[in-house]
């Protein structure tokens, strides 16, 4: 199958512009996509069925380890596996980057810079309109000019448009330890706790923001489903739409319940409304047998979405199965590459030791 993929892939890449349309050859993705995901996967093909026995053998450990990587490979034949260069500097940046808690709001004007921006927006309006009505430039004498400058009291770093991706999902999912999960070295065994975590859903309860190393801020929101409230899902549709320094969304799936209702909902409202995101499985350490993960996927009808959205999977937990935590590293590359950030980007703030 991945032949097959590359085949489309490179007859794309050749006759772009000329045989095949970048249309068509989205389509002969697609189409192969969708035939890999009916045919037996190879995963499962190679049996890898952890059903709780424990095999401590070496070939099991290995395949565990590989797991994530395998996964990922399976279920993104349009994106080519990130280099390990690429995912070495990624790491040294969320290991080095100091990170901070900026702030917290529970209504979208709570958002440092949201009413500024807005009476800001509105003052152009007004001076548009006085434009039109009098013709006379002299009437506005530069008051926009003499606003703008101000920032009402927000400390210019929280306003200063640094790029921002979310995490999404519902309550319980894994969002706020993910947020940790990724913002902590590998070599230490206990997660750092920049996010509230808890075993009870419905924990977090606004949406927090966490600036990484000053180049961009991770965004931790309040889960939905039975223990999310309706303002909580307002305010999220509402810095889904209106937010303009969201790079992009991850929404969070349980690699061991799969997708619920409202998961499919918020993947249609992404969608709709053209908001670039990517699907995350996490807690796959919980994966007792692969086999049924592949089925949750294939039928959750996400591998026929135009946009094919790339999909990761993770655990941010370790037990005995589960030594390391997996996945982290395509994830932090994703986030980097979202924002905008170059191969070998420095944090500009460094973590005290
Ligand atoms: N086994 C396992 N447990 C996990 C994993 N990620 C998170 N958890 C656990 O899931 C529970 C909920 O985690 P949170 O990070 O608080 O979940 P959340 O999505 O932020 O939840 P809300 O704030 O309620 O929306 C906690 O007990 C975590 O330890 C994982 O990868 N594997
Ligand atoms: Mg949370």
């Amino acid at each position: 199958m991945k032949a097959i993929l590359n085949e489309c892939l490179k007859l794309a890449a050749r006759n772009y512009g000329t045989r095949v349309s970048p249309l068509e050859a989205g389509k002969l993705v697609l189409q192969a996509r969708k035939q890999d995901a009916d045919s037996i996967s190879s995963l499962e093909k190679k049996s890898i069925i952890l059903d709780g026995k424990k095999s401590e053998s070496r070939s099991s450990r290995q395949r565990i380890a590989n797991l994530a990587e395998e996964l990922y490979d399976n279920y993104n034949p349009g994106y080519s596996r990130t280099g390990k260069s690429h995912l070495g500097t990624a790491n040294y940046f969320f290991n080095a980057a100091e990170v901070t808690y900026e702030w917290s709001a529970s209504s979208f004007w709570e958002i440092p810079g949201e009413k500024l921006k807005a009476r800001a927006e509105q003052q152009t309006l007004d001076q548009k309109h006085t434009f039109q009505i009098s013709g006379d430039l002299a009437h506005t004498n530069g008051s926009v000019k003499k606003y703008l400058g101000k920032t009402d009291g927000i400390p210019f770093e929280l306003l200063n448009g640094l790029p921002e991706v979310a995490f999404l999902g519902r309550c319980n999912a894994g969002k706020s330890t993910l947020l940790n999960n990724l913002t902590t070295e590998f070599s230490k065994l206990k997660l750092d706790e920049y996010a509230k975590t808890s075993k009870k859903a419905g924990y977090t309860k606004t949406i927090n923001s966490f600036n990484v190393g000053r180049r961009f801020r991770l965004i931790d929101t309040p889960g939905y489903g039975v223990r999310g409230t309706h303002e909580q899902g307002e305010l999220i549709m509402r810095y889904l739409r209106e937010r303009r320094e969201l790079k992009r969304a991850f929404l969070l799936i349980s690699a061991e319940q799969g997708f619920t209702e409202t998961d499919s909902q918020v993947i249609e409202f992404l969608t709709k409304f053209g908001i670039p995101f990517e699907l995350v499985f996490t807690k796959l350490d919980k994966v007792k047998n692969v086999g049924k993960l592949h089925q949750i996927i294939q039928e959750s009808g996400v591998l026929e979405l135009p946009t094919m959205p790339r999909m990761l999977f993770l655990n941010s937990v370790t037990n005995s199965s589960f030594p390391k935590r997996l996945g982290i590293s395509s994830l932090r590359n994703a986030i980097l590459e979202s924002c905008g950030l170059e191969e070998g980007v420095r944090p500009l703030k460094i973590k005290s030791k």
